[in-house]
């Protein structure tokens, strides 16, 4: 694979394929040699599915109960923070593994304010919940209950209320079932569909009311072509009961529908999205919708990003406001596994641009071992390295960029490997001609428009390496029959990994087309629901859907 590099006249070397995989990187997986251990310092810490939103700390001996308060809240953030990441441990068991993490000073936690960023480690962040959680364990210590630890996450989840929380009482889920629909109103896909049904098949199994709220495309002002009405029957036939809609989200005829609620009923109402106070998050419109309901169960995971009435205004109306099963997973995975990877740790990113892709890739040069990069972005890189492009898409104004990311990523000691080979086209149309080029041989007038047989091998043998992978954005054109197959080959290599144990996730958008086509979603550990909140998770940044929720309280066990 190609190693990058920023000075041109060492282009041509840069392509001999079996000089260069040596050349990457100390850290590089050669084919000789296929699951280094890359970080050998770093041995991988203990990725456990709940563990990342629910980090548990146990102790045999109540005495130690007080300075666990710290060191509690500093496992919660190494779940959660990229700078916890890579302490080493020296055990295998996961009790020790706990402790071992908490070596690192209380000091540096509690100042890392990074760790305030993602909604998800923000309450490992919070003094006040620090000061809560030592509270709660003095408490617990002196009413003279052995306490063996104590488990939490960092916001509240729908898992935590019960039903004597839920009986009777209507809830407000707002879920995101932004699904395609065909020029029949037929559900093309109805994943996200699917995807909100634990959460709410919880809340009617105990005996809550459910006032179920989405958005459905973008809007302006009452549009039929985007009413919730096409997915009643599916929503129906999920979870087993009549769905009754409503024409409206707010109004004296939804208050008449809510009132005539059943325990264990479900009312969908009309898109969120017809009145502009949604996206605008007015208070008068979100207390509207909150006065609809006694509590707010966010699960939209793929609206987490936006600050709006129903995801984020509501929020200040409603207690409790708690996240559903769906954003706890998506959390745990696009946060718990990718700051807390078991290693070695890929990236794969792909996609047109470059440009779309900075936040991504800077944020991933922080945290994997490896990073493979394809899609329309790679031939930005190689004009950035002097290489000859022919007319493949490049972001003339990214190429320092592309340098600077380059160079980043040999500081980093993350082997970034770029295609050895692309398949070039004379145009871009499903029909075109193609053949495969050299990286660094493409013709002028022609385009590349996927990645080539040699770098699908040599990608596979990096990845064979792997623990984690994370993908986000096609290899290639893959809409085009012709151009589909390096995109293909990732989602099918994916899909063997995950087999062998390999935490597999995929990012959202076109990478999760690409792999429910190939028919492997099912045997991925993660798919992501959301393309622009997975994304923008990926960068590091806040969701302000997952920060409005309340914190979790810690609980004794
Ligand atoms: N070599 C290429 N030249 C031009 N376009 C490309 C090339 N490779 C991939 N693409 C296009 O990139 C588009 C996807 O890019 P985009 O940046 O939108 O990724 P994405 O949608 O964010 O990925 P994901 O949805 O998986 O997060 C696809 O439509 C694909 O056809
Ligand atoms: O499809 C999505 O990404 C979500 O439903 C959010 O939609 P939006 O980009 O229109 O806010």
């Amino acid at each position: 694979m190609l190693h990058t590099h920023s000075d041109p006249s060492k282009a041509s070397n840069i392509f001999n394929l079996s000089s260069t995989i040596r050349k990457i990187s100390t850290n590089t997986p050669s084919p000789q040699s296929p699951r280094p251990h890359i970080h050998s310092t770093s041995p991988p810490p203990p990725y456990l599915h709940r563990a990342l939103s629910r980090s548990l700390f146990l102790s045999t001996n109540p005495e130690e109960s007080e300075t666990d308060s710290k060191n509690y809240i500093q496992t919660m953030a190494s779940a959660a923070s990229p700078t916890f990441c890579s302490i080493p441990t020296t055990s295998s068991s996961s009790t020790t593994r706990t402790r071992s993490s908490l070596n690192v000073p209380t000091t540096r936690f509690l100042t890392h304010t990074s760790l305030r960023r993602l909604g998800f480690a923000g309450a490992a962040a919070e003094p006040l919940l620090t000061h809560h959680v030592a509270t709660q364990l003095r408490s617990l210590k002196s009413s003279g209950k052995p306490v063996r630890g104590v488990a939490s996450m960092a916001k509240k989840s729908v898992g935590d209320l019960t039903a004597s929380d839920l009986k009777g009482k209507k809830v407000f889920v707002r879920a995101d079932l932004n699904v395609p629909l065909d020029d029949s109103q037929n559900i093309t896909d109805d994943t996200r569909i699917r995807a909100a049904i634990p959460t709410i098949k919880h809340l009617i199994s105990n005996g809550a009311k459910v006032i179920l709220s989405s958005h459905l495309g973008r809007p302006k002002g009452v549009t039929p072509k985007f009413s919730l009405a096409p997915l009643v029957p599916r929503l129906s036939e999920l979870l087993g009961i009549q769905v009754v809609k409503a024409d409206d989200c707010i109004g004296p005829e939804v208050e008449k529908l809510v009132a005539s609620l059943p325990e264990g009923g479900v009312l969908l109402l009309e898109n969120v999205r017809f009145y502009k106070e949604e996206e605008k998050n007015e208070p008068e419109f979100a207390k509207k919708l909150a006065s609809l309901a006694d509590l707010y169960v966010n699960d939209a995971f793929g609206t987490a990003h936006r600050a709006h009435a129903s995801t984020e205004g509501v929020t200040k109306f409603l207690k409790p406001s708690v996240a559903g099963f769906l954003l706890q997973k998506e959390l745990d995975y696009l946060v718990g596994a990718v700051s807390n990877p078991k290693r070695p740790f890929a990236a794969i990113v792909g996609g047109s641009k470059v440009s779309s892709k900075i936040g991504v890739i800077e944020s991933l040069l922080e945290k994997c071992d490896i990073l493979l990069l394809g899609g329309g972005m790679i031939f930005t890189f190689y004009k950035a390295q002097g290489i000859s492009v022919g007319s493949s898409l490049v972001e003339e104004d990214k190429l320092d960029l592309a340098t600077t990311l380059l160079e980043k990523a040999k500081a980093k000691g993350v082997s970034l490997l770029l295609p050895t080979d692309v398949i070039v086209a004379d145009k871009f149309a499903p029909d075109a001609d193609s053949k495969v080029v050299p990286a660094s041989g493409i013709p002028d007038g022609w385009m590349g428009l996927d990645i080539g047989p040699e770098s699908v091998k040599i990608f596979n043998n990096a990845l064979e390496t792997t623990k984690t992978v994370i993908w986000n954005g096609p290899m290639g054109v893959f809409e085009f029959e012709k151009f589909a197959v390096g995109t293909e080959s990732v989602a099918k290599k994916l899909a063997e990994l995950s087999g062998k144990g390999v935490t597999t996730i995929i990012g959202g958008g076109d990478s999760v087309a690409a792999v429910e086509k190939v028919g492997v979603a099912g045997v991925m550990s993660h798919i992501s629901t959301g393309g622009g909140a997975s994304l923008e998770l990926l960068e590091g940044k806040e969701l302000p859907g997952v920060l409005a929720l309340d914190e979790a309280i810690p609980v004794p066990v």
